[in-house]
């Protein structure tokens, strides 16, 4: 059996977190495990961390390294046979350190992503809040606006994502990341990439896994449709 191989990708919020993990999780064959998901799972399912979490993400707060790591490193046990992509995990220092013991990382990729184009996407980030599907106006709008493209219910936006929040939340992510991101540099796995736009870093991270990855394990690769 091939190796497992982990990876962490870092980014403020709308730095295309999600839209690369799904690009990498669809071309390389990794599994895409969301901390953003873990935690809307134990809200939906009223588990004792969920009811817990849910009281910080309302107010816009970080959900407690405690919660977090509880919540996350047993589900990362339970892969034995499988490579991942972790997004959204670790956030803190305390976080890192904690995973640092749980398990080795292989890379971790960091999105570096203007300021002025993260307040113009979270701003027009739509939810699905019963599945977390993301739709954006322009990128990739909903087929019909203002509603989900499989179930057909509207979508929301969170109140963290409206401008007067987004300003202090953009704020507080770069300076609890700042020891995350150095963490990494010093040990050598950490790869960043800078630009406004996902399908400009796209190909550069897809180069990345391609060297990583042995192409056996890997599927077929992503294209943008457009
Ligand atoms: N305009 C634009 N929007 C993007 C781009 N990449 C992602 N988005 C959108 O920006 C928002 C944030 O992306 P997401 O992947 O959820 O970021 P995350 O918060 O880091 O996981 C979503 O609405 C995406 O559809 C891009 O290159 N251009
Ligand atoms: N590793 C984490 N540590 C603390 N809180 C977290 C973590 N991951 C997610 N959260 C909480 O869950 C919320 C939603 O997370 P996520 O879906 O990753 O959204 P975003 O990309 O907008 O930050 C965050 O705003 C935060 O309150």
């Amino acid at each position: 059996m091939s190796r497992i191989f982990r990876a962490v990708i870092l980014g403020p919020p709308g730095s295309g977190k999600g839209t690369i993990s799904e690009r990498i999780a669809q071309s390389f064959g990794l599994q895409h495990l969301s901390s953003g998901d873990f935690l809307r799972e134990n809200i939906a399912a009223k588990t004792e961390a969920g009811v817990l979490a849910k009281t910080y993400i309302e107010k816009g707060l970080l959900v407690p390294d405690h919660v977090m790591t509880r919540l996350v490193l047993p589900r990362l046990e339970e892969i034995t046979r499988h490579s991942w992509l972790l997004d959204g995990f670790p956030r803190t220092l305390a976080q890192a350190h904690a995973l640092d013991i749980a398990c080795d990382l292989d890379l971790v990729i960091s999105l570096n992503v203007p300021f002025e184009t993260l307040k113009e996407r979270l701003s027009h980030r739509w939810i699905h809040p019963a599945s977390g599907r993301v739709y954006n106006k322009g990128f990739n709008p909903p087929r019909v606006k203002g509603v989900d493209d499989i179930t057909g219910e509207p979508l929301i936006q969170h109140e963290d994502d409206k401008p007067m929040a987004l300003v202090a939340r953009l704020r507080h992510y770069k300076d609890v990341a700042k020891p995350v991101i150095d963490l990494y540099k010093s040990k050598g796995i950490l790869h960043t990439f800078s630009d406004t736009e996902t399908d400009r870093i796209w190909p550069y991270i897809s180069t990345l896994f391609s060297t990583k990855i042995p192409m056996h394990q890997a599927d077929t690769h992503y294209a943008p449709s457009h």
